[in-house]
């Protein structure tokens, strides 16, 4: 395999309605679309996860396309590539950037899976024919609202709740949500707004039946995560603290989780993805995919990804329609009764909607 030309697209797309976590809000999203073709013109497709402010990683939008064409691109590009594999190796010369790294390896598993004529999910050696997914829910301006919200996604069927919290916005919301709903699959995120100083805080959550609780300590922390999980029945699920298989070893090691979230971007790509699942699994602990807030392209990785094995808890891929109005994908991707059907087509299984890029993309280059 052989990449002759890449070209990078900037788009800015409006989510339905805006995304509020501990950190901040989202509603106007801008992000990288990668084409990378060989000679024979297959296109594979990459999404860049990194957003325009760098609140949950200290990538952007900006570092990434910067990355991307000053270093990663150049070390790919008329290169002989056999696998999709070698690529992460190709990349070390690079110090972290892994959501640049992902954009740019991701499209290339892509057309790997294409040019062997089997699908992305089959690439990666996963076999679920179906996935389960649950839906991440922001901050919401009142508790009313949040019950609601809860309400419509149970009706839609989706697998678990992901409620996002906040000092302020946290037990009293959980009560809340148990009060009304004492049994459904429910976890809290954090995203990292708290400290060990919050601790008889954090132990009151274990009294909410909780599937996990995701995040709560500092975005680098491994240590002080162990720490809590000694004082905690709920497991702890790491989430930005992991940014590679050494992350997620020192984390098994010193006991800081139960749980890992993996998300392709935060890692580097699907390849340490997969080591990541493969680590886990080794050690029983259980993984399930996160979310960016992807358009449809990073969405359809989320899918392949969590067809691997272990990916044994609902991930937080929801519908397309959920965040937009129309994605760049056909089809898109559809979420039934808590399930994504997994595409057979090869590749990423999905085709993305090139008249719609077109129209969203607020600036673009080709590299040759
Ligand atoms: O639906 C999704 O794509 C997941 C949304 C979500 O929970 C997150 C998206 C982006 C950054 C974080 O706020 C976050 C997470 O921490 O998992
Ligand atoms: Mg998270």
């Amino acid at each position: 395999m052989k990449i002759t030309e890449i070209k990078i697209r900037q788009l800015s797309m409006r989510m339905k309605s805006p995304f509020s976590t501990s950190f901040g809000t989202l509603q106007d999203k801008q992000f990288l679309i990668l084409e990378a073709k060989d000679a024979s013109g297959i296109s594979g497709w990459g999404e860049g996860v990194a957003f325009e402010i760098p609140w949950y990683t200290e990538e952007t939008v900006k570092t990434s396309w910067h990355m991307l064409e000053d270093f990663l691109i150049p070390l790919v590009l008329n290169k002989d590539i056999q696998h999709p594999d070698e690529i992460s190796d190709m990349f070390k010369v690079i110090r972290q950037n892994k959501m640049a790294k992902a954009t740019l390896e991701c499209a290339v598993w892509d057309l790997y899976a294409k040019k062997t004529k089997q699908s992305l999910s089959n690439a990666l050696g996963g076999a679920k024919k179906k996935i389960e997914v649950g839906i991440s829910i922001g901050i919401q301006p009142t508790i009313d609202q949040l019950l609601q919200c809860i309400e419509n996604y149970i009706s839609a069927g989706y697998k678990r709740m992901k409620v996002k919290i906040k000092p302020g916005k946290d037990i009293d919301v959980i009560q809340a949500i148990r009060a009304k709903f004492p049994e459904i699959p429910l976890m809290v995120d954090a995203n990292s707004a708290y400290t060990l100083d919050d601790i008889e805080l954090l132990k009151k959550l274990d009294e909410y039946n909780l599937m996990m609780i995701e995040q709560p300590l500092a975005s680098d922390d491994i240590i002080d995560h162990a720490k809590l999980q000694k004082h905690l029945k709920t497991p702890i699920c790491l989430d930005e603290s992991i940014c590679s298989y050494e992350d997620a070893r020192t984390a098994i090691e010193l006991g800081s989780c139960g749980i890992i979230n993996i998300k392709f971007g935060r890692v580097g790509g699907l390849t340490e993805a997969k080591r990541i699942h493969d680590l886990c699994q080794q050690h029983n602990i259980q993984v399930w995919c996160g979310g960016m807030l992807e358009s449809g392209i990073g969405r359809a990785h989320n899918v392949a990804l969590t067809t691997l094995e272990n990916f044994v808890l609902p991930g937080d891929t929801a519908g397309s329609s959920h965040y937009w109005d129309q994605d760049i994908i056909s089809p898109e991707v559809h979420v039934e009764n808590g399930y994504i059907s997994v595409p057979e087509s090869f590749g990423i299984g999905y085709e993305p909607n090139i008249e719609l890029m077109d129209q969203l993309t607020v600036s673009q280059k080709v590299y040759r």
